[in-house]
């Protein structure tokens, strides 16, 4: 065995999707990421959350090879992106926040030209059917509407059976019913083993499709934790708001929801309230998108 080849075979098992440590990036005198670790296993769907301009594409951009790190170790798929081979690229695939302008081939024949350039390609109907575009094989791509050019975006990105795949707010533009077909087509990539690497500022699809969720945020991933579990249990303490009798909205973070509710009951019956509670009682757990805004609004 050549010493390259047992390289690899060495490295194919045990290499994770992405390994990076260290990672930093300026431009210019601007620091972007200011040393990030970050590790997706296989199989495993990884959400990037982040408010505008906080570095996430260029964080994944670092991840495809496409774009310089200043610093740092970064490894996806057992190699070095920045200068990796056809073989390591044809593992990869790769939904950028904007593509351009797709000329004017239809969405069959794009998908069986950039398939062909793969050595596993899936088939072009299965693609087709996969992204929700069988009905529009075969109109021009600057036909279609702008999800219907995001799906197409997406198709090109899996035609390859890609085991690492980097998706940038891949369903900007999505009307709902293509966003749930997009999360039910995901789920099946994660099935067959794909790591998915996503940007998104939908946070119910980031509940959905993750496994773990990083919050990046002034050069840092500041939170990383399942969907369920971020900003650990003290984030998701709840909340019981209700009127009081004297008109005045009130609100109590505890522990113990249901004795309070009892005892606001029980005093608002012995006051004669109507229903025997207070007016306008509600008992909420934060949702992840208010612990996400909490977590900004910390670090900001
Ligand atoms: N090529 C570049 N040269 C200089 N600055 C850049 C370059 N690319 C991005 N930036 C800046 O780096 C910062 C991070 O940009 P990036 O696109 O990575 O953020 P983002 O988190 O993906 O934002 P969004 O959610 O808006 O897509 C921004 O302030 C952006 O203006």
């Amino acid at each position: 065995m050549s010493s390259s080849a047992s390289a690899s075979a060495s490295r194919a098992p045990a290499a994770p999707a992405v390994r990076v440590r260290g990672l930093a990036k300026h431009y210019g005198s601007r620091e972007i990421l200011s040393g990030i670790d970050l590790d997706i296993a296989r199989g495993e769907t990884y959400a990037l959350l982040g408010p505008n301009g906080a570095g996430k594409s260029t964080c994944i951009e670092i991840l495809e090879g496409v774009r310089r790190p200043s610093g740092g170790e970064v490894r996806v798929l057992g190699d070095e992106p920045l200068g990796a081979d056809r073989s390591w690229r044809a593992r990869v695939g790769i939904v950028a926040q904007s593509t351009g302008d797709l000329g004017p081939f239809t969405p069959r024949e794009l998908i069986a030209h950039f398939g062909a350039l793969y050595p596993r390609p899936r088939g072009v109907d299965e693609v087709l059917r996969l992204v929700g575009l069988t009905e529009h094989a075969d109109r021009r791509a600057s036909k279609l509407s702008g999800g219907q050019q995001r799906r197409l975006d997406v198709a090109l990105g899996i035609v390859g059976r890609p085991e690492m795949l980097f998706l940038d707010e891949p369903t900007t533009g999505f009307d709902p019913e293509a966003r749930a077909q997009f999360w039910a087509m995901l789920e099946g990539l994660t099935g067959e083993g794909t790591a998915i690497l996503l940007t998104t500022h939908y946070l119910d699809e980031a509940a959905r499709l993750a496994d773990r969720v990083g919050v990046l945020t002034g050069g840092r991933i500041v939170a990383e934790a399942p969907p369920g579990a971020l900003g650990g249990e003290e984030a998701r303490v709840p909340v019981v708001r209700w009127r009081d009798g004297a008109g005045e909205l009130r609100e109590e973070r505890t522990r113990e929801p249901g004795r309070l509710v009892g005892q606001l009951c029980a005093a608002a019956a012995a006051a004669g309230a109507p229903g025997g509670e207070p007016a306008e009682l509600e008992v909420r757990r934060p949702s992840l998108e208010e612990i996400y805004l909490e977590l900004i609004g910390a670090t900001a």
